[in-house]
């Protein structure tokens, strides 16, 4: 078993203003905020999990107990067979950490240079990182811009590097926070793919926390829902895939105002609502029953298109959907 967590809790004592009335009668008064109550689960070897929660559900104070970061205010966790906090140092030796804001290379030298500090970081000899260096470097396709320092990357030159350097002592399990955030669809797609390669080739678990329900769908087998520091859902993805098809929109805006009811939809579409006046339509379709293409050529015959643009559904959303209707 790579994770084992046991009713697994996390507590904040926060101070709080209380407003009194007149001058000099503020008080404080503190509160406890249950960051992660009670949380159990297993990760096994070679699994793909997807961590998920809206704003606030407690996915980074869990990461930071897995990786030793933070102590538990209760609750039992193993790593890699070993305690987090008692034991952070071996336990760095066994995961790599991705985290989308921050960064773990050295920002002033050219990216290649990072690589010979965390080999001796992790104590191992130039015979045993390098030809994973050079191994990483070609399938993450680095050679291009190992030369420029770290500050000058794009944001998706500098997420392969860091996902690179997390990889570089290959680490049993790799716990990635949003890795891609803030990417284009390109950057996100070799990122998944090098991901789930590193998975299949390597036998490497992977729990990762997103807001992207195209990351969860490509890489991962079962998703942990948290929601309010509890664990809600675990499972497998069955069914969210099917639920998010069924769930894309098309926001169109018209040159002129167009009424409701002169915008026939075909089979597979239906009217969200519209705003401006008319000027914006909102239209739910699924795209195994209608291609965009399709619905956009009957939205088109009614009036001129001015603009349009394509929505996945929100994450939280779906998951919140899949399992009240579960329950
Ligand atoms: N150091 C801290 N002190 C006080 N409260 C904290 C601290 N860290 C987190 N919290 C609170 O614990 C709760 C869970 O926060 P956490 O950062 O784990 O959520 P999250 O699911 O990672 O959210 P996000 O998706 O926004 O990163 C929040 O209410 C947060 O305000």
């Amino acid at each position: 078993m790579i994770i084992e967590a046991e009713a697994l809790s996390r507590n904040f004592t926060v101070a709080e203003a209380v407003g009194g009335r007149g001058l000099g009668r503020l008080r404080r008064r503190s509160r406890t905020v249950h960051a992660v109550r009670d949380v159990s689960f297993t990760v096994e070897q070679g699994e793909a999990v997807g961590y998920i929660g809206a704003n606030g559900a407690g996915k980074s104070t869990t990461i930071k107990m897995l990786t030793g970061i933070l102590v538990p205010s209760s609750g039992r966790v193993t790593v890699c067979g070993l305690q987090p906090v008692p034991q952070r140092q071996a336990l760095a030796r066994k995961i790599g950490v991705v985290f989308g804001q921050r960064s773990q290379l050295w920002w002033d030298l050219p990216l290649k240079d990072s690589f010979p500090i965390l080999g001796a970081m992790h104590r191992q000899p130039e015979s045993r990182w390098r030809p994973r260096f050079q191994e990483l470097a070609e399938q993450m396709g680095l050679d291009p811009f190992l030369g420029t320092p770290v500050r000058q990357l794009s944001l998706g030159q500098r997420m392969r590097g860091e996902v690179a350097a997390a990889l570089l002592h290959r680490p049993e399990l790799v716990i990635l926070d949003e890795p891609t955030i803030g990417l284009d669809m390109i950057s996100k797609e070799s990122l998944r793919r090098f991901l789930d390669f590193e998975r299949r080739e390597n036998g490497t678990t992977l729990l990762l926390t997103t807001h992207d329900m195209s990351d969860v769908q490509r890489l991962c087998h079962r998703i942990l829902v948290v929601d309010d520091g509890a664990i809600a859902f675990d499972g497998p993805l069955t069914g969210l895939a099917e639920v998010a098809e069924a769930r894309r929109t098309m926001v169109v805006d018209f040159s002129s105002p167009l009424p409701v009811p002169d915008l026939i939809l075909p089979q597979g579409a239906v009217h969200l609502g519209a705003e401006s006046e008319g000027i914006r339509h909102r239209i739910a379709f699924d795209p195994r029953r209608l291609s965009a293409s399709a619905l956009l050529a009957a939205v088109a015959a009614r009036a001129e298109v001015a603009d349009l643009s394509l929505h996945e559904p929100d994450i939280e959303d779906l998951v919140r959907q899949l399992y009240t209707s579960a329950r």
